[in-house]
């Protein structure tokens, strides 16, 4: 039984939209339970979970250092107003629990659940864990992991709970083969062409979006239709024109099925989550992991590339002429797409959002 959950984590959509996809899961199980979000002033939380209808309440913005150190939870000026701030917020609406997903706002929601003696449940999906959640580590066991392969590359998440990446619904209940052409039809898009979809994760990755744009006259020629999300945080790019097949450009794709359903091909970075969805729907991708942030995107990409479901690139080998060589070929190849496809759904699962629930049902039974 839950009565009233507090959830933090923010900064960029890989932190809130699982975040979103577990509260929709309390809510489907505790229709009356309270739900109550944690953000910080600037994040991406500020847009996307108030259009999601939950309780955002923004606390004073705490800036994470790179590693973990603990005496700047004892440093008042630095943590004080953030922790007590998120303190205030758990007592007004008297939590049963504060489940952390990472990110800034995090690190003062685990102090101030820890010295209330409350239960509290960390979800990581990258390895190495954040910053903020090996601080919360300090204060819980209370570990859930999104991907198998955690447990083994990071010893701070080897006693980790698998649960999986609790995934929007609008995700997990696709049928891409069925939305298709309502798809197609959306972004204008050709029914008997292959259609590359190109997405640099929730910010937008400005490498892929500049090598795809100065391939897109070969690519056209190719017969090779491209949607290209631009992502919410980056520059605009010139596309030619005249092309003969459709370049569609978008900034930010809020239906983000319908971009899995239009996709043959998937050509992304490796955040967490975007890997988790591409391998639920059985997507294959190519995958340019972000090259910094500890080579984390690679160790999420490489289990799936290493099980058959997609094929990696470094951030400085995808050039034009890389993409002429390798991603033409292959998006025209559909016995070769749909083999990578299965074997992405088998590395993958849909259900992360119910198996978080019960881990955390677990932690409040526990703690009673
Ligand atoms: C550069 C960097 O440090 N990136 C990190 C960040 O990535 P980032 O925030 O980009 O997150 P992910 O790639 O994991 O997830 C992106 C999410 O945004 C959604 N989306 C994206 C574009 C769009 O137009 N519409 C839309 O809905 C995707 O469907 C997905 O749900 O958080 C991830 C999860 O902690 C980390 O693994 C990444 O390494």
């Amino acid at each position: 039984m839950l009565r009233s959950v507090v959830l933090a984590g923010g900064g960029t959509g890989g932190h809130i939209y699982p975040l979103l996809a577990f509260a929709d899961a309390v809510k489907r199980h505790f229709p009356d339970a309270r739900i109550t979000t944690l953000g910080s002033p600037k994040g991406m939380e500020n847009e996307l979970i108030p259009a999601a209808g939950y309780d955002l309440r923004v606390i004073p913005a705490f800036q994470l250092p790179r590693s973990v150190n603990l005496n700047l939870l004892r440093t008042p000026d630095r943590m004080y107003k953030s922790s007590h701030a998120a303190g205030k917020i758990i007592d007004e609406v008297q939590a049963d629990v504060v489940v952390g997903f990472g990110g800034y706002v995090s690190v003062p929601a685990y102090l101030a659940a820890w010295r209330r003696d409350l239960p509290i449940v960390i979800h990581e999906v990258n390895v190495p864990p954040g910053v903020a959640n090996r601080m919360g580590m300090k204060f819980t066991k209370n570990v859930a992991v999104g991907f198998p392969t955690q447990p083994q590359l990071a010893e701070s998440l080897k006693d980790a709970r698998v649960v999986g990446v609790p995934l929007r619904t609008a995700i997990t209940h696709l049928d891409r083969a069925a939305l298709r052409p309502q798809a197609l039809h959306h972004f204008g898009l050709r029914p008997d062409l292959p259609v590359l979809f190109v997405s640099g994760g929730s910010s937008g990755a400005r490498t892929i979006n500049l090598a795809v744009a100065a391939a897109a006259k070969r690519l056209a020629h190719a017969g090779i239709q491209v949607l290209h999300v631009q992502g919410g945080r980056n520059d605009p790019f010139e596309v030619p024109a005249d092309l003969p097949v459709p370049y569609v450009v978008v900034p930010y794709l809020s239906d983000m099925q319908l971009g899995y359903a239009a996709a043959d091909l998937m050509l992304c970075r490796g955040g967490a989550i975007t890997v988790a969805e591409t391998t639920a729907l059985g997507v294959p991708a190519v995958y340019v992991p972000y090259p910094f942030s500890n080579q984390e995107q690679e160790r999420n990409a490489r289990p799936v590339v290493e099980a058959g479901g997609g094929i990696l690139v470094g951030n400085a080998e995808l050039t034009p002429e890389w993409i002429e060589q390798q991603i033409i070929p292959l998006a025209r190849d559909r016995q070769r797409l749909a083999m990578m496809g299965t074997a992405a759904s088998h590395y993958g699962r849909r259900d992360g959002d119910e198996a978080l629930l019960e881990f955390v049902l677990e932690a409040v039974a526990k703690a009673r």
